[in-house]
């Protein structure tokens, strides 16, 4: 487990996770911040996808950050099990990045891409994104869960489609403020440069605040209940989720 003392910030990056349904845009919103931060900070990135390294494989031909350091963590099953139970995998990736790259500033952990339930544990990650985006229905704010309602931010991505998908931003993001708490929402495209700019001035205010021992991680909550098939439509486990209380089925 990393240790959140300030001595150990001097010598760890920032680490953020992306989590959030498949398809939202955690690749691009990546992509984004490589882009936006490179030039200031020191940067790397993990991927986790079940059974490839696609997304790593995106980030890389998207041209924005040296190759090297992305680094792809294959889960096998479960890509929440590997942000949230067992997150050794997912340590070693984070910690080789800033041990090959060292000082790094920031790390960037990109969940498998699951459905609404998915959080990133503390242990691995100081901060959470959860993206949703206004293609999956203007009503996904409201059905809530521990991403929509306890990441640090909640991204409403592709704000320029909503005018083709019949959605009312504002209300979404309305919608998804009051499920929050006064936890931020963030209504972006990645064609906006002022939505850009909030995610880019999120990031280094949570990284001063990290640096200067102000920063708390907070713990969005467990998983809630549900079941997957594996890749021959078999359920094959029934499991409980560390600190969550329930049982669902693999
Ligand atoms: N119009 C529009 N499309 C976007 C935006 N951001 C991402 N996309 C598109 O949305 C699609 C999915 O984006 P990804 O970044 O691959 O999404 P993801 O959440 O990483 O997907 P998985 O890794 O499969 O879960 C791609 O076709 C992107 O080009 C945006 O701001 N506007």
């Amino acid at each position: 487990m990393p240790d959140s003392t300030s001595s150990d910030h001097d010598h760890r990056a920032l680490r953020l996770g992306v989590a959030g349904p498949v398809g939202t845009g955690k690749s691009s919103l990546i992509a984004l911040l490589c882009r936006e931060l490179g030039g200031e900070l020191s940067l790397g990135v993990v991927t986790n996808d079940i059974y490839t390294d696609e997304d790593a494989r995106f980030l890389r031909s998207a041209g924005v950050l040296d190759p090297e350091r992305i680094r792809a963590v294959e889960t096998g099953a479960c890509p929440h099990t590997a942000i949230r139970d067992d997150v050794t995998q997912n340590l070693i990736a984070v910690e080789d990045l800033e041990h090959d790259y060292a000082p790094l500033d920031v790390v960037l952990v990109e969940s498998g891409g699951d459905n609404l339930t998915a959080t990133f544990s503390p242990a691995l990650v100081d901060a959470q994104f959860f993206v949703l985006d206004v293609a999956g229905g203007g009503d996904v704010a409201r059905k809530g869960g521990p991403g929509i309602a306890g990441a640090d931010v909640l991204i409403v991505n592709k704000t320029d489609l909503a005018p083709y998908v019949g959605v009312d931003v504002a209300q979404m993001v309305r919608d998804a403020e009051s499920a929050r708490d006064g936890r931020p929402v963030i209504a972006l495209s990645r064609t906006d440069p002022a939505a850009v700019a909030r995610v880019r001035a999120w990031v280094l205010a949570t990284l001063a605040a990290f640096r200067g021992g102000s920063h708390e991680p907070t713990d969005p909550g467990p998983m809630a209940p549900h079941v997957h098939a594996d890749q021959t439509g078999q359920t094959t486990a029934v499991h409980t989720h560390a600190g969550g209380d329930r049982a669902h089925t693999h």
